[in-house]
């Protein structure tokens, strides 16, 4: 073994004293026709020297580390051959759909890089200028971006569908496996144990447990009467804690008296802080933000929010155990869950029962705060929609201070048109973000497993093909000719299918109640009208410039 590799030294000596040899040559002759100068010659000549090793270590050492470099080289190249290899489909389908051009390792991410309140903007302008569907490269993940309402249809109808992004992984950071942020079979079991509880004859019971939190609220405002502008969000928000704390959590929050803040702060800050990160995709590296404040920020709250909902499981179970015969289906949502635990725990376990409450009362409280500080605002910009709605009001219910009831709230076609177009212009989820679980097929074009899907609902709410007066609060698109000439699925605000809200008759009930409650007492003005409200999005859509309104007492209800 010692004599062949000798051999194979003196082989290769005997190469390079050769190919010394012919070096020396070959400059000497370029001297000699001055090609190069003598000095040249001899720099060149010492570093040809230097090469020849005194005996083959060296050689033997340089070849090892060659070759190892040769190996990982090659181990890369199989690595990185078998990634894109994988992918090829996602690379074809980019290939044949419209999109923006591609940087390498970032794709189109950086157009996202922006404010809040640019984000929108930036996706619309990304839109305008091609066809649908459109692609995108987020990094090294492919999205392919819908907003026409037969595409909104087949996706959002479909169940193979109906499989939430990656993305949402930096949601059950906050959520847990709660409805929003899971998917798959754990998700559909608990899906058909909830969805149910939700129903007309638990919305139409809770509505006088509404009306009682509606009333402090309505005095809350009464302190704003005949003065100056002031910003109606954070009065209800209290009241929509109140109202879900008690309808879902099954406790007196109290929050319109200034109580259990923290919890209802920081379910606000939740969506600051994680928008912050989901927005910078190198901070979806936990060993990066972990060393960040936000970080900080995002322990403090689950740690906040995770504790109360834990003291308020333990609450409901108690007064499950100690009246069970009592819960029924009008009972808050936690005492029913309770109940049904109490019967059988397999149903699901503690863990998931705390992010099962605290995504209903997440889901819940902000987007009725939003929808209707907004509807606050659109009543003052457009005060002859505000008259009509108010007339209808008085027309249902003439004395001042009798409760509103369910049914009271049916004979208000008007305010519902209102209420729709609100909905309309300011969609919460502005976009749905899926990820396909098996190759789908659209329009004839496959969509491979693992893709990603944009479903775009602010985009197909403010499409003019849609909508005569698409940037204006304009309750006239809900007038039943208009709604029967549009397509069903231009029109989608708590989604649709199989992952759509599972709280809207509630919602939609509450934002009628609430809002015939303030019309019928106040009179209520805004400055400019709707496009001069500057839009963002940090998860949901909210106004950047706050929900500005005066209000004075209406007299003639
Ligand atoms: C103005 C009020 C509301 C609007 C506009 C709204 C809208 C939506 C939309 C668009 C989705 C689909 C989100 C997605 O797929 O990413 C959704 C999901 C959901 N909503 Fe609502 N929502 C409202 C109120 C409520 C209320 C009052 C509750 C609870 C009582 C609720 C509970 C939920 C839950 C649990 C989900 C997740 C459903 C699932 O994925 O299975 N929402 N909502």
């Amino acid at each position: 073994m010692a004599s062949k590799l000798n051999k194979t030294k003196d082989k290769r000596n005997i190469a390079l004293v050769r190919l010394h040899e012919t070096h020396t040559i070959a400059l000497k002759a370029k001297i000699d026709s001055n090609v190069v100068s003598y000095e040249n010659f001899c720099d060149n000549h010492n570093q040809f020297i230097g090469l020849i090793p005194d005996d083959g270590n060296a050689f033997e050492e340089q070849d090892t580390m060659s070759v190892t470099i040769i190996l990982i080289l090659l181990v890369i190249l199989v690595f990185l051959f078998k990634y894109h290899w994988s992918r090829r489909h996602l690379y074809k389908l980019a290939y044949r759909l419209p999109g923006p051009p591609a940087l390498p390792l970032v794709g189109n991410g950086l157009k996202f890089l922006c404010r809040h309140e640019d984000i929108l903007d930036e996706i619309n302008k990304i839109s305008a200028d091609y066809p649908k569907p459109l692609r995108f490269w987020l990094g090294s993940i492919l999205v392919v971006y819908f907003s026409c309402p037969q595409h909104l249809q087949k996706i959002l109808s479909s169940s193979k569908l109906a499989h939430k992004h990656d993305v949402y992984d930096l949601v059950k950071i906050y959520l847990g496996d709660g409805l929003v942020s899971n998917s798959g079979e754990k998700y559909k079991k608990h899906r058909r144990l909830i969805q149910p509880l939700i129903n007309v004859k638990f919305t139409s019971e809770n509505i006088k447990m509404f009306q009682k939190h509606i009333d402090v609220y309505l005095n809350k405002l009464s302190k704003h009467c005949g003065k100056k502008t002031f910003d109606v969000h954070d009065l209800t928000h209290h009241c929509f804690a109140d109202i879900f704390g008690e309808s879902i959590l099954g406790i007196q929050m109290n929050a319109q008296e200034g109580k259990n803040m923290d919890y209802t702060h920081a379910t606000m800050e939740m969506y600051t802080v994680g928008y912050a990160r989901l927005m910078r995709p190198w901070l979806h590296i936990d060993a990066i933000y972990n060393r960040t404040k936000g970080k900080l920020e995002q322990d403090r709250i689950t740690s906040i929010t995770y504790k109360f909902i834990k003291n308020t499981i333990l609450k409901a179970r108690e007064r499950v155990q100690a009246n069970a015969s009592d819960t029924n289906d009008t009972s808050s949502i936690i005492d029913q869950i309770a109940d049904i635990i109490r019967r059988d725990p397999s149903v699901m376990n503690d863990e998931d029962f705390i992010y099962h409450m605290y995504t209903l009362y997440c889901a819940s409280e902000d987007t009725m705060t939003i929808i209707t500080s907004m509807l606050c605002v659109c009543f003052g910009m457009y005060p002859e929609y505000q008259q009509r709605a108010a007339n209808e009001i008085q027309a249902v219910i003439s004395k001042q201070n009798t409760p509103i009831t369910f049914e009271d709230l049916t004979k208000m076609p008007y305010l519902d048109m209102c209420v729709r177009d609100v909905l309309r212009l300011i969609p919460i989820a502005p976009f749905i973000v899926r990820k396909l679980s098996e190759d789908f097929n659209i329009d004839n074009i496959t969509l491979p497993k693992n893709c990603g899907i944009v479903v775009s609902i602010f985009e197909v709410h403010r499409n003019p093909e849609h909508w005569e007066n698409p940037n204006h609060f304009h309750p006239d698109h809900f007038l039943p000719e208009a709604v029967r000439r549009r397509h069903p699925f231009a029109y989608v605000p708590f989604s649709a299918g199989p992952r759509s809200c599972v709280g809207k008759i509630l919602a939609f009930a509450g934002l009628k109640l609430t809002m015939a409650n303030v019309l019928r007492r106040y009179e209520i003005e805004a400055d400019g009208k709707f496009p001069d409200i500057v839009l963002r999005s940090d998860i949901t859509v909210r106004s950047s410039n706050g929900y500005k309104i005066r209000i004075k007492e209406r007299n003639c209800i």
